[in-house]
């Protein structure tokens, strides 16, 4: 890693290598990992596939998803990827953060997602990253992999601002329910209270399925928050609770001021 990149390291997270993305959910017991040797990538070879129906999610502006982005192979292909490094043996464990050079199942999936999106319409009405983004370099340079048992989630968060906007999930395993929730209900919230009404807007559902992926930049990144609760009577799907099992997800991103 070069000094530059551990410098921003240690300004965002402190020395400690350990410190969490908290604010999202201060639960989560991490591994963290910087630095991984590129040397075996060599000239990868693909073990994703390259599907690319993208559907926008029409009432959030910069969020778009992909549901058959990875194939049952390509499932297990990560799967057994993440397992291989680590990522999913310790049950005590359920966050591992990686910075820096990604491993090359992560740099394969950055890849795919970016050819997925240039060769989607990645037209104004529904972008799914606009040009300035899908063209950087590197895409991502952040991952974390969280594993959640039945019955835990994430808290509703937008994420940190050190990380650059652009951001991708991949679901793996149980499907799930993500909602949504307007950042501004916030304050909304507080000047209805003044007046003594309390009214907020319903939380936008999005079915996360196990190989999917969604992208979220913009106003989905910045102006709405996220959150995962599968707590009983929350995970509903067309008027079905959805069965849940154990939940892995990768999430990408890029810190901001690194190149
Ligand atoms: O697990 C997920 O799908 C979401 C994770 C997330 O929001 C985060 O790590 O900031
Ligand atoms: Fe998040």
């Amino acid at each position: 890693m070069d000094d530059e990149l551990k410098a921003i390291l240690r300004e965002a997270f402190g020395d400690s290598s350990s410190d969490s993305d908290g604010e999202a959910s201060p639960e989560r017991r991490e591994l963290v990992q910087f630095n991984h040797s590129n040397s075996e990538i060599g000239r990868p070879q693909s073990i994703f596939g390259d599907n690319s129906i993208w559907e926008p999610i029409s009432e959030i502006n910069g969020l778009s998803i992909c549901r058959d982005f990875l194939s049952a192979d390509q499932q297990r292909s990560l799967l057994s990827a993440l397992e291989k490094e680590g990522y999913l043996g310790e049950a005590s464990q359920n966050q591992a953060m990686r910075f820096g050079d990604l491993p090359p199942w992560a740099l394969e999936l950055s890849r795919i997602i970016r050819e997925n999106v240039l060769l989607s319409d990645n037209s104004k009405e529904s972008c799914l990253f606009p040009s300035k983004l899908i063209g950087r370099e590197p895409l991502f340079n952040q991952l974390i992999v969280n594993i959640y048992q039945p019955g835990e989630g994430i808290c509703a968060h937008v994420d940190l601002m050190r990380f650059e906007d652009g951001i991708a999930i991949v679901s793996l395993e149980s499907s799930c329910v993500m909602h949504f929730s307007p950042v501004e209900d916030e304050v909304v919230g507080k000047c209805q209270e003044a007046n003594h009404k309390c009214v907020t807007s319903a939380k936008i559902p999005v079915l996360l399925n196990p190989g999917s992926v969604i992208l979220m930049w913009g106003e989905a990144r910045y102006q709405w928050k996220h959150e995962i609760n599968r707590k009983p009577g929350f995970q509903n799907w067309q008027e079905q609770e959805i069965d849940q099992k154990r939940r892995t997800s990768v999430t990408l991103r890029r810190l901001c001021g690194t190149e």
